[in-house]
């Protein structure tokens, strides 16, 4: 099967984006893995394939699958924005406000005059059954989503959230490490990926506060490794940051491709998250 392509990136996230909205596309997971292979196919930390939607209201679907499992997740925050760029450019919509619905989650987007993109991530679930998150025999520290794991040999305090995908944020602060270039995400991010207590694994981010209003994030993400940046993972980090106290209402998030911007009121409020969104090449491969 030949199949055209468009290769995009948010902040070094990167993608193979597929148009489905004229004729279904039938591709099984080893097609998938094919096209995330950075060898062998195109390479992208995620695959999006971008679908008419058939709710009321609802402009379009997006499909989201790790590139190097072929698995499809439910939520792609970096993805989430390329989506939005993708179909404007290709003039699929004309609007500058998109709805999108996910596999769980219906996403309001909105393109920025400054070519950034801005993505209402809905509220973030912290009830751990929900994330999903197995807390039997532990019990919460000081915020009710951190919670003490065992993680190779040591405690680690994990706040555990879902924004839509399952995410554990480590402060480095409480492994007294003061530099997130330094942080052992090589050995706790596989570790805590795998960790049994999250039973469909989880995206480990580990953050470095500079300020109240300044961090810094890297993320191993399930079924992908550390990838340049974690949309989801961003908000995760800041949200967990603010209800420990440690944050503002709006925080810049460093990652190592680009700068993501998180604001989240609290509460039952939505997080907002800018960041940007770019056409790298389009293509045609052979599957
Ligand atoms: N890169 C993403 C998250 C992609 C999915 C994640 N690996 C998972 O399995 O949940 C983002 O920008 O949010």
């Amino acid at each position: 099967m030949r199949l055209r392509f468009t290769k995009m990136q948010g902040a070094g996230n990167d993608f193979v984006v597929l148009d489905a909205t004229a004729a279904p596309l039938a591709i099984d997971a080893r097609q998938m893995r094919q096209l995330g292979d950075r060898r062998f196919g195109v390479g992208a930390d995620q695959l999006l394939i971008v679908e008419r939607s058939a709710t009321p209201g609802v402009d379009f679907r997006y499909r989201i699958f790790n590139g190097a499992s072929g698995e499809e997740v439910e939520h792609c925050g970096n993805g989430a924005r390329c989506f939005a760029r993708y179909v404007r450019d290709r003039g699929l919509i004309e609007r500058d406000t998109i709805v999108v619905e996910t596999v769980n989650n219906q996403l309001v987007l909105k393109l920025q005059a400054d070519g950034r993109v801005t993505v209402d991530m809905n509220r973030p679930v912290l009830e751990a059954a929900r994330v999903p998150f197995d807390a039997s025999g532990l019990r919460p520290l000081a915020f009710a989503q951190q919670w003490p794991v065992e993680v190779l040999g040591r405690t680690l305090p994990l706040a555990v959230l879902s924004m839509g995908n399952p995410h554990a944020v480590l402060d480095l602060a409480a492994i007294g490490c003061d530099d997130v270039d330094r942080a052992p995400v090589e050995t706790l991010g596989p570790a805590i990926e795998a960790h049994a207590r999250f039973p469909r694994k989880v995206n480990a981010g580990f953050l470095q506060i500079v300020d109240r209003g300044h961090v810094r994030l890297r993320v191993f993400e399930r079924d992908a490794g550390e990838t340049l940046a974690c949309g989801t993972g961003a908000c995760a980090a800041v949200v967990a940051g603010i209800l420990a106290g440690r944050l503002d209402p709006q925080v810049d998030v460093e990652t190592r491709g680009g700068l993501l911007t998180i604001a989240w009121p609290g509460g039952e409020a939505s997080v907002a998250m800018t960041g940007p969104a770019e056409t790298v090449f389009e293509g045609e491969i052979t599957l």
